[in-house]
């Protein structure tokens, strides 16, 4: 019988299953999106529950419209949205919505810890403790919600819930715990240091894992709801950028990541922690063993244009919104716009800044809209390119994910504005396919994710950067790049009005 391998992408908008044969081919792909609410400006939730029969649903669909075997299904894995924080109680229930990566109500806890631990801080995690990170959501609920914080047993990241209600067992994997910016990431264990400084408990730290270790059996409860069988064995799974690395085939520093889905990323892999950011990027560990990767983040990439969309183009899908940009010409008619509309978290952390249309022109119509929306989005994935530059990092190609990478027309901006070929992925579906390869060398099926890769990864059309719209992208960019200084101001006094 035909063995398949599980990958379990809960992203940030949809939870997407795909099933993989030894030979990598997807046998099935199934999705199911959820709510993301947001209660106040800056804020940003979600039911894990939500999480879980979102997948549950989507396995379903998976089995009985795919005709996938359940059990053909050898092994499962994930890639997970990261640093969102799933708080549990004794009884292992969840105690309040999880707080997600891109919710920045924690200014303040990100103050205090700057000023507690300073320079220590990045020493010890790698990272600064910026608004998006774990820890400062658990110091909010320490110091906002005391009655949920006395019932916490242990808290969990998004894809580890998941894992844990397929399962029955409770584990971090390495490369979402240096998301928390809780681990040392020299040593690989808790920082003590850094709970005792700010009075988080040890005992609630979960244990961990390596994203290729096995972690139990579906349980006969989730089998029964999912349609699955028990014979399905469970492997721990990665942060999504680590997925979506391995699964695009970033194994070495001169081929960068770009990622748009709800957020943006821009991801490098680093083979030890030699280089120091100094904060300006973040540092994970990564789901290779002992290998690391470096990324910048914009909180609000595919974001933005899900947001213009639903605003301003409801009735229009995706794909002939983006066409239609692709009539609009390099520089939308002298239109520009900032992604910030979440605020932003590189190259700028700063949890006040909010989006801009700039240079709008009564000839403008609605394509030089859509498209400035694209182009804005990419000149923030270029901000961080930027930073990367400036290291010294020789990125000579990237290859895009993500539902951002769907789009020829946005494929070929991002070439332009990079000035490098960009490489899309037959199924954009990056982080599913790393999730997938991590069941897949979990199982022994491959001797690594090397060999895994050659059978898994396929890659879809390279576009080349076009040299006219590259040069009138330089120019634009030097303009882009003076739009967040000159509206910072601006956006922070706007506070009180949103
Ligand atoms: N056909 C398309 N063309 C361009 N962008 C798209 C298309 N479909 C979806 N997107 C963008 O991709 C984003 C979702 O990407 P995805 O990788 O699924 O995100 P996540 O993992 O955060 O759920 C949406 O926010 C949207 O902006
Ligand atoms: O915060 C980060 C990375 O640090 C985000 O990249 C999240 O991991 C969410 O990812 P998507 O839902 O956009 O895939």
């Amino acid at each position: 019988m035909e063995k398949n391998v599980l990958g379990i992408d809960l992203g940030t908008g949809s939870v997407k299953v795909t099933a993989v044969n030894k030979l990598g081919d997807i046998v099935g792909q199934e999705s199911t999106s959820y709510p993301n609410p947001q209660p106040q400006p800056g804020w940003s939730e979600q039911n894990p529950n939500d999480w879980v029969n979102g997948t549950i649903a989507a396995i379903r669909k998976l089995v009985n419209d795919d005709n996938v075997d359940p059990v053909s299904i050898s092994g499962a894995s994930f890639s997970g949205q990261m640093h969102g924080l799933v708080l549990l109680d004794k009884n292992n229930h969840v105690i309040r919505p999880a707080i997600l990566w891109n919710d920045t109500r924690t200014t303040k806890q990100r103050k205090e810890i700057e000023d507690k631990l300073g320079k220590r801080f990045v020493e010890i995690t790698g990272n600064q403790p910026l608004e998006g990170f774990t820890i400062t959501k658990l110091l909010w609920v320490k110091e906002n919600e005391p009655e949920n914080w006395a019932k916490v047993k242990t808290f969990l990241l998004p894809k580890d819930y998941l894992r844990f209600k397929m399962t029955g067992n409770i584990a971090v994997d390495f490369s979402d715990a240096t998301g928390t910016t809780l681990l040392d990431i020299h040593d690989n264990k808790w920082s003590l240091e850094i709970c005792q400084v700010l009075g988080i408990p040890e005992k609630i730290l979960p244990p961990l894992i390596q994203s290729i270790d096995y972690a139990g059996n579906v349980i006969p409860d989730f089998a029964d709801e999912a349609d699955m069988s028990t014979i399905t064995k469970v492997y721990g799974g990665a942060a999504d950028n680590s997925a979506g690395a391995v699964g695009a085939g970033i194994m070495s520093p001169n081929n960068a990541l770009v990622s748009v889905g709800t957020s943006g990323v821009v991801l490098h892999h680093e083979v030890d922690l030699s280089t120091d950011y100094g904060g300006r990027l973040q540092m994970e560990d990564h789901s290779i063993p002992n290998t690391y990767y470096s990324m910048g983040v914009t909180l609000a990439a595919g974001d933005s244009l899900t947001w213009y969309k639903n605003t301003f183009v409801p009735d229009e899908d995706f794909t002939e919104m983006t066409d239609e940009a692709g009539n609009s010409p390099i520089g939308a008619n002298g239109l520009l716009f900032t992604p910030y509309i979440a605020g932003e978290r590189m190259p700028h952390a700063d949890s006040q800044i909010r989006g801009s249309f700039v240079g709008i022109d009564r000839t403008q119509v609605r394509r030089d809209f859509t498209r400035a929306v694209m182009e804005g989005i990419t000149f923030s994935l270029k901000d961080i390119l930027t930073i990367y530059d400036e290291i010294g990092a020789t990125i000579d190609h990237v290859t895009s994910i993500g539902g951002g990478a769907k789009s020829a027309v946005w494929t070929q901006i991002q070439a332009d504005i990079f000035d490098k070929p960009v490489t899309t992925l037959k199924n954009e579906q990056g982080p599913g396919i790393g999730a997938a390869m991590i069941a897949a060398v979990g199982l022994g099926w491959f001797t690594g994710f090397p060999a895994c890769a050659d059978q898994f990864i396929k890659f879809g059309k390279t576009y080349e950067p076009i040299q006219a719209n590259a040069d009138k992208y330089a120019k634009l960019f030097k303009i882009y790049q003076q739009i967040y200084p000159q509206t910072k101001k601006i956006s922070h006094e706007l506070r009180n009005f949103r």
